[in-house]
């Protein structure tokens, strides 16, 4: 089963997703956009350390493999571990249009569980823009690139200005990552007009 929400349906107006001309380079690992994140970052000994790689277009490939730690049922992982492999795949495609955007909606089916050891092949594509909202859809494979498919995910982020994360992040974290000239720079990477 699957098939999303009429609010993840792109309106009349959308148009097609284009590649911004200083995205990575198609197979560019493209590291993390913050050491801190659950998601992608190095520095959390829990986190999902999930590796992206720009894809042709306006496509993202990535992997996640499961620790003993993303458990929910015993050996299994979690599902809510399963959607950030998701929204962190989804997120990654922001890189490519650089553009700075967070999760407004994300809508997940889980076709089959995932054991503890298992390496998820994930796949992203922007499919629609609209204004500030843009339009993706996301796979999870097991057993290999072409494997059968776990988890989906179709989504819409909402386009922000980079002061949201000053607005609504907590004072230290943010003061921390203005004092970290790595942290600026990939910021500033995400900028349409730095
Ligand atoms: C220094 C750090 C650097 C790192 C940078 C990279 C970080 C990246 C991190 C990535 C980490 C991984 C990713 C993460 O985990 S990101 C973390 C999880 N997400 C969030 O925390 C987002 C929380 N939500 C918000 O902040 C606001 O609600 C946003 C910004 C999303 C919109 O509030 P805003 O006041 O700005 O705009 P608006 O309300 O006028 O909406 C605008 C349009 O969007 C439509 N809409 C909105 N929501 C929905 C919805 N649910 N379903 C359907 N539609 C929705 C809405 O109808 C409207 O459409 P239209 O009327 O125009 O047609």
């Amino acid at each position: 089963m699957s098939g999303s929400s009429a609010a993840l349906q792109p309106p009349a107006d959308a148009v097609k997703p284009v590649r911004h001309p200083d995205a990575p380079a198609p197979g560019e690992l493209l590291g993390a956009h913050y050491g801190g994140c659950f998601g992608c970052g190095g520095d959390q000994p829990h986190g999902l350390h999930l590796e992206a790689r720009a894809g042709e277009g306006v496509r993202i490939t990535a992997e996640f493999t499961v620790q003993a730690a993303h458990q929910g049922a015993p050996g299994l992982a979690h599902g809510g571990v399963l959607a950030t492999a998701l929204d962190e795949t989804l997120g990654s495609l922001n890189w490519l249009l650089r553009t700075v955007a967070v999760t407004g909606r994300l809508e997940t089916d889980f076709l089959r569980p995932v054991p503890v050891g298992t390496t998820l092949h994930l796949e992203a594509e922007v499919v629609a823009v609209a204004g500030r909202k843009i339009y993706s859809t996301a796979t999870g494979r097991v057993g290999g690139p072409d494997g059968p498919v776990a988890v989906r995910a179709d989504a819409l982020f909402v386009e922000v200005k980079i002061d949201h994360f000053a607005q609504h992040g907590r004072p230290q974290e943010i003061r921390a990552a203005m004092e970290d000239p790595d942290q600026m720079r990939r910021a500033r990477a995400f900028e349409v007009n730095p």
